[in-house]
C-alpha cells in the first residue's frame, strides 16, 4: 500500500465570523489526484491554506508526507499555487524562477538546468526574459504553474490553475496535470472545472459552508441508478401514467425534444437490462420511439444536486 501524502484530521478554521472551515477529515494518497470541490466561499482556499502553513488552524491536526502542517519538514515536500496569484512585475519570468528556486533549496546547477525545461512545460518558453509587468494573467498563472515544480515536489496544491486561462490554456493545464499525475506527484485540486476534474481526479470532496458534504471515488459519487432517455413522438400525459404503472418504474417527462414534435423522456432502471422491454411498453401504447440513450452523469449534475437547497455562502447571500 502506498502512504499517505497528506491527512487532516478535524482541522478548522475559525474567522472569528463563524466562516472559515469546520472539522474537515480527509486523507489523500500519494500518488493520488484528489478535488477539492464546493461553491464560492465554501472554504476551499482556507483549507489549502492551512495545509500549507500560511494561515493557522483554530483546531485539529493535520500531515504533509507524515510532517506536521506547517513545519518546515512539511513545507519541502510540495508547490503550490495560490489562487491570487501575484509575481514581482519588476522581474523577469525566468528571475522569478530562479527566486523560487533559491527559496526552496534548489542548487544552483539544478535550478540552471530545470528552469528553461520548465518554462517550456508551462508555454512560456519564448517569454522567459520578458518582465512579469510584460504578462497577461494567464501568462503570469502559467508561471504561477512553473513556480509550483520549482523543486520538483512530490505533493502540489493547485487553487483554480486555470482561472486565468482560455480555453487552449485550459487545454495544456489539462495535459500537464496528466502529464504530473503519470509522475506519480500528488495532487490537490482546488477547481470550479469541473469537467477537468472528471477527466483527472481519483477521488473528490464537496464542501459547503465549511463542511464536508461528501467524499469519495469520481465513479462512486457518480454512481446513480440506471437512467435512460427517450424521444418520443405522440405522446400526450396520461401515457406517463400508464407507462409509470405498467413498467413500476419511475418515468418523467424531461422535456420538449426539438424534432419531429416529440419530448424527451427519463426513466430510472433498475438495470440497463429493462430498456428493451421499457421500449416495447413505449411502442405497445402507439407511441413513436425516435431515439434511446443512457444518461450521463457529470460531476456538475452531481455537484448541483448536491448543494441544491442548501443554503451557501458567498455570492448567493
Ligand atoms: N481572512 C478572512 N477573514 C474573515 N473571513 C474570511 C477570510 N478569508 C476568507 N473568509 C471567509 O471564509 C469563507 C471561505 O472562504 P474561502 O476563500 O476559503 O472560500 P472558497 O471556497 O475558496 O471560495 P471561492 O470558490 O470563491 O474561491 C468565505 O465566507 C470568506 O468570506
Amino acid at each position: 500500500m502506498t502512504g499517505l501524502a497528506i491527512t487532516a484530521h478535524e482541522l478548522t478554521k475559525d474567522y472569528g465570523n463563524g466562516r472559515g472551515c469546520r472539522s474537515i477529515t480527509i486523507t489523500v494518497g500519494e500518488g493520488e489526484a484528489f478535488g477539492f470541490l464546493g461553491p464560492n466561499g465554501a472554504g476551499k482556499s482556507t483549507f489549502v491554506k492551512m495545509l500549507v502553513g500560511l494561515i493557522r488552524q483554530t483546531e485539529g491536526h493535520g500531515t504533509i508526507c507524515g510532517h506536521p502542517i506547517g513545519s518546515l519538514e512539511a513545507r519541502r515536500h510540495f508547490g503550490y499555487l495560490p489562487e491570487l496569484y501575484r509575481y514581482q512585475e519588476w522581474l523577469s519570468g525566468e528571475e522569478v524562477l530562479q527566486l523560487h528556486a533559491r527559496l526552496c533549496d534548489v542548487e544552483a546547477s539544478e535550478a540552471k538546468r530545470r528552469i528553461p525545461e520548465l518554462l517550456d512545460l508551462v508555454g512560456l518558453g519564448l517569454r522567459g526574459k520578458d518582465r512579469v509587468k510584460m504578462y497577461s494573467k494567464g501568462m503570469q498563472q502559467r508561471l504561477g504553474l512553473a513556480c509550483a515544480l520549482v523543486n520538483d515536489p512530490p505533493i502540489v496544491f493547485l487553487d483554480e490553475p486555470a482561472s486565468a486561462l482560455d480555453p487552449l490554456g485550459r487545454r495544456d493545464v489539462r495535459e500537464l496535470l496528466r502529464l504530473m499525475k503519470a509522475q506519480g506527484k500528488t495532487i490537490f485540486l482546488n477547481s470550479h472545472l469541473l469537467e477537468d476534474v472528471e477527466l483527472l481526479c481519483d477521488r473528490v470532496a464537496l464542501l459547503n459552508n465549511g463542511q464536508i458534504l461528501q467524499v469519495g471515488s469520481v465513479a462512486d459519487v457518480l454512481h446513480e441508478t440506471s437512467r435512460w432517455h427517450l424521444r418520443v413522438g405522440g405522446f400526450a400525459p396520461f401515457l406517463l401514467a400508464w407507462l409509470q404503472e405498467a413498467s413500476g418504474l419511475t418515468v418523467r417527462l424531461l422535456e420538449m425534444a426539438a424534432e419531429e414534435d416529440s419530448v424527451w423522456l427519463e426513466a430510472e432502471l433498475e438495470d440497463d437490462e429493462q430498456i428493451g422491454w421499457l421500449n416495447a411498453l413505449v411502442i405497445e401504447q402507439g407511441m413513436t420511439l425516435y431515439e434511446v440513450k443512457k444518461a450521463k452523469t457529470k460531476l456538475d449534475e452531481w455537484f448541483v444536486s448536491s448543494v441544491a437547497g442548501r443554503s451557501h455562502r458567498g455570492e448567493r447571500e
